[in-house]
């Protein structure tokens, strides 16, 4: 491989700070290899003083397999680690924490829902159910460490400032009491520490005294501001990056510190690079179109190495059912074309986008492999109470079932009213003797539990939703919470049409726990790091396919309200969004098609403003 002019620059950089910044496909990561080979073979450098920085694990064991490869047989002890193991060693030497002091993600969530459990908060605004609640809070928890905020100028989405901070606190209080690190301390920790100790951070400056760390504009502050310590005081710390891929803003990167970099080292130097090797003419010029209207950016040259290829294909279906199809019949024609299955690549939003397209995948027997997580239906706060309503149809009277619907309606229930683990009507009743009102509504709610008795789970939801009241109840939720009704009811309408299927509680109770267990094991061994992925189809969110390259990239559901994503309003978070749809478009080496869909749940939905955006004019 013939290196170009700027990429020997960056790997033949001496010493200082440097930073390399370049578009998709330039090379950057074949940069960071070739420079610790070079640091070692031409400099004279000792292997293991060199520390290779990367974001995730399944980009850190994709580097170090890189370099294994370009020195083959030398095994060099270069550290490669992500932030978050590298800090984590650091931890161990300093304090001996071990791996059982760790928090998994599930039970950081476990530990915040037990703390919002001991609360008075009630369900939030724009949040569609509890686990979602839990997740977001725990990212926000993350960015005020990550940040290094301060909480009195964090402000929460979901929760007011006070409510936030209890939150916070008792977390961070339990954790400790519980001697645990979640993922985010690993960071802060490492952070306090180094200011703390300075002979401890002494010996590590002089371990690592070359830095190399990739994908740079994804750093966050407590992230930047340990490398700036453990760089001291020769700043032999060599970034590469490309602000167009930040992508991580959610969870507290922060590009810009790309831009302080210049301002906090003089000496820095700054390498362009503008040759794409990756992708066609067609698809770097299509990805430049869209990018192109983000204001916050370098501006960068680019130029495809590969010759025109392919145009880039848009494609207009009707809905998910007519777009899953056709990409499902593209796919099949390309594997018939010869091209591995793992050089074909389908790439969504969110999750909950690939419902419908693995399940045509699946009847299709095309193999695919499924990277990210997706959310149980069974698990959204809609579902839960129509549960609970059933079981009680069934017989359950079990405390937490009472508890989850009892005011959904509101029938004026105090929870004092359901002391015992089991409660009956009897009881409620007798803790009501004196209030006539009351005893109505426990009069009706009782009769509505029989009523439902015998009723399989369709008619049951029915009779829910309409004779109970329950979608009063859901109107008036999202009026008080600001979500969409329209949302809710989409649920609504989901639930009902799988009720379909069930003749019983108990027939649907068995089904929801064996797709919940497979949901689980699927997602288990997804976590896990993927090697080989030849014969497999790929499925992923864009955020997994950072880093990633594939001859033919689908990019499916480019709708406004998917992506940019609903939730984005602000300039900054549109123009991250449409840094996704970029990363999503770069991807292609060869063929890129993006379809987009004008019905859902019947409704018309837009195109996304980045389709016209890349085909330089409005859609009708
Ligand atoms: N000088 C070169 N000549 C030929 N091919 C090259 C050259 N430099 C890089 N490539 C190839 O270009 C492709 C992209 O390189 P690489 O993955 O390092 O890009 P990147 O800049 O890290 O991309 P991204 O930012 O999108 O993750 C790889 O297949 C790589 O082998």
């Amino acid at each position: 491989m013939k290196l170009n002019r700027g990429q020997d620059e960056a790997i033949k950089h001496g010493n200082g700070p440097c930073m390399v910044l370049a578009p998709p496909g330039s090379g950057k990561t074949l940069i960071v290899t070739e420079r610790t080979r070079y640091l070692i073979e031409e400099s004279g450098v000792r292997p293991d003083q060199i520390l290779v920085i990367t974001f995730t694990r399944f980009a850190a064991r994709e580097m170090k397999e890189r370099f294994e490869r370009l020195t083959a047989g030398k095994n060099y002890p270069v550290t490669f680690g992500t932030f978050h193991s590298i800090f984590y060693g650091i931890l161990k030497c300093a304090y001996g924490i071990g791996a059982n002091n760790l928090m998994s993600e599930k039970e950081s969530s476990v530990l915040l829902q037990e703390v919002l459990d001991q609360t008075d908060i009630e369900s939030t605004p724009e949040v569609e159910d509890e686990e979602e609640l839990v997740r977001e809070l725990l990212r926000e928890v993350g960015m005020v460490k990550n940040g290094l905020c301060h909480l009195k100028d964090f402000h929460s989405k979901y929760l007011t400032q006070d409510e936030f901070a209890e939150v916070f606190r008792s977390y961070e209080h339990q954790k400790k009491e519980l001697k645990k690190f979640d993922f985010d301390d690993m960071l802060v920790q490492c952070y306090a520490l180094f200011r703390k100790k300075p002979e401890i951070l002494q010996g590590w400056q002089k371990r690592f005294q070359y830095i190399l760390i990739d994908e740079f504009q994804d750093i966050n502050r407590v992230q930047y501001e340990v490398i700036r310590m453990l760089a001291a005081p020769r700043y032999n710390l060599f970034v590469v990056g490309d602000d167009d891929q930040s992508i991580y803003g959610f969870r507290g990167a922060k590009p810009e510190l790309m831009l302080y970099m210049k301002q906090e080292f003089p000496s820095l130097r700054t390498i362009s690079l503008t040759v794409n090797y990756r992708s066609t003419e067609f698809i770097t010029g299509a990805a430049a179109r869209v990018i192109l209207h983000n204001d916050t950016r370098f501006y960068k040259r680019v130029q495809s190495f590969r010759g025109r290829g392919q145009n880039v294909h848009v494609q207009e279906v009707l809905d998910e059912q007519e777009e899953a199809q056709y990409v499902t019949e593209e796919i099949q024609k390309k594997l018939d074309q010869g091209i591995k299955p793992g050089e074909i690549a389908v790439l969504f939003r969110a999750a909950v986008q690939a419902r419908m397209i693995s399940e045509i995948l699946s009847e299709h027997r095309i193999p695919f492999e499924m990277r990210d997580y997706v959310t149980n239906f069974y698990r959204h706060f809609i579902v839960k109470d129509m549960m609970a309503y059933l079981q009680l149809a069934a017989g359950k009277r079990d405390r937490s079932l009472f508890l989850t619907i009892c005011n959904r309606p509101l029938r004026y229930l105090a929870r004092n009213s359901m002391e015992n683990r089991q409660v009956n009507f009897e009881e409620l009743r007798k803790f009501y003797c004196d209030k006539d009102w009351m005893l109505d509504i426990i009069d009706q709610f009782d009769v509505d539990v029989r009523m439902m008795k015998n009723m399989a789970p369709y008619a049951a939801i029915q009779y829910i939703r309409k004779k109970i009241g329950y979608d009063d109840f859901l109107k008036e939720y999202a009026e008080k919470h600001q979500i969409s009704w329209k949302q809710l009811m989409d649920v609504m309408a989901e639930l009902e049409e799988r009720s379909k299927n069930f003749k019983s509680y108990d027939e649907w109770e068995i089904h929801i726990a064996k797709y919940t267990q497979e949901l689980e094991e699927q997602q288990a061994k997804a976590r896990k790091i993927k090697g080989e992925r030849e014969n497999k189809v790929q499925l992923m969110t864009i955020h997994s396919a950072k880093g990633l390259e594939f001859e033919d990239v689908f990019v499916i559901h480019a709708n406004e309200g998917a992506i940019p994503h609903q939730k984005a309003e602000k300039k900054d978070e549109i123009e991250e969004e449409r840094r996704l749809f970029y990363v999503a478009l770069t991807r292609a080496k060869n063929n890129l098609c993006i379809s987009y869909i004008t019905q859902k749940n019947g409704n018309s939905i837009k195109p996304s403003r980045f389709v016209e955006e890349l085909l330089g004019q409005r859609i009708k």
